[in-house]
């Protein structure tokens, strides 16, 4: 932030959606691959560019492009998305004197390793649906903050689910039910407690592992055990003992705010004038649909941290 003369300018500059895929090769065959978008956001003293049009001190986005690829290219071993964002912080924040902090966003695209006749293909991979995410913000003295995340996680489960004893008004036409589908999407994002880079874990891989573990945490309390489910009296409760769920297994997580829209499948009636009815509705036959949708969020931390 500058003052000039009453005026008050915050400023960042960065790169967007740099798209890069990275290959890494074991010595008995096996590929591992990775597809990251990334973006750049750099907090750089270069207030002359801004009111002078001097650009001796702005890196250049597109510098900042081909940096993702040079750092593709050295990382020899394969690393985590939040590692890889990490890195290259690490590397704007101290190869630059002008820059005082980076962020890094990447959105890693689900490319899983296929399996042929139930064994993993040594070199093939299909695109999955949910999408690992990172957001890295590191600054010159080292200190970091690291939120990784869940997007587009599509679940639905046709049976424990119901809504019952909410307000009513003249308004009020929802009836309570005990039976109902219940689906969301969910977006998840969680901060780590790690405040250093000198804190971070050494361990490869990881943040790759956390990822899978907090999906499999938010997973198993949505649905329950495979054969008699778990009751849920709505989104917000199920929200909340996934998020619980999540904080009470991991203690490197200091928080997690979770955004899960209800998406409605509709009871299908149809009456008829000659019979009773064309389409009764026996917990068979929906509608479905996301407009509108209801949206549901909460974000729970810890009063305290345990680390
Ligand atoms: O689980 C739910 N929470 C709500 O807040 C709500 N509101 C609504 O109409 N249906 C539901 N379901």
């Amino acid at each position: 932030m500058a003052e000039l003369s009453g005026l008050k300018l915050e400023q960042r500059h960065g790169k967007s959606r740099v798209r890069v895929a990275r290959v890494w090769r074991d010595r008995d065959g096996k590929h591992h691959f990775v597809e990251w978008s990334v973006n750049i956001s750099l907090i750089s003293d270069c207030l002359p560019a801004y009111v002078s049009g001097d650009n001796s001190d702005i890196v250049a986005t597109d510098t900042m492009k081909n940096t993702v690829y040079a750092k593709a290219k050295e990382c020899s071993e394969q690393l985590s998305a939040e590692d890889f964002a990490i890195v290259l912080a690490k590397h704007f924040t101290s190869f630059y004197q002008q820059v005082t902090a980076a962020i890094v966003n990447i959105v890693e695209k689900p490319w899983e390793r296929i399996s042929i006749k139930g064994q993993q293909h040594e070199h093939g991979f299909k695109l999955g649906s949910e999408r690992h995410t990172t957001e890295v913000m590191v600054d010159k003295s080292g200190t970091l903050r690291l939120t990784s995340g869940i997007e587009g996680l599509s679940i639905l489960k046709t049976t424990k689910s119901g809504f019952e004893g909410f307000i009513r008004d003249q308004y009020t036409m929802l009836p309570e039910t005990r039976e109902r589908m219940m689906a969301t999407e969910v977006t998840a994002s969680w901060r780590y407690s790690f405040e250093s880079l000198s804190s971070l874990p050494l361990k490869p891989l990881y943040f790759t592992e956390r990822y899978m573990d907090v999906k499999e945490a938010l997973l198993n309390t949505f649905f329950g055990p495979s054969k008699e489910g778990v009751y849920s009296p709505s989104v917000q409760a199920t929200l909340y003992e996934m998020a619980k769920a999540v904080l009470g297994r991991f203690p490197d997580i200091s928080f997690i705010q979770l955004k899960m829209p209800n998406l409605h499948f509709l009871p299908v009636n149809l009456p008829s004038k000659d019979k009773p009815v064309i389409v009764k509705f026996a917990d068979d036959v929906y509608l479905p649909t996301d407009e509108p949708h209801g949206t549901i969020q909460a974000t729970l931390s810890r009063l305290r941290s345990k680390m």
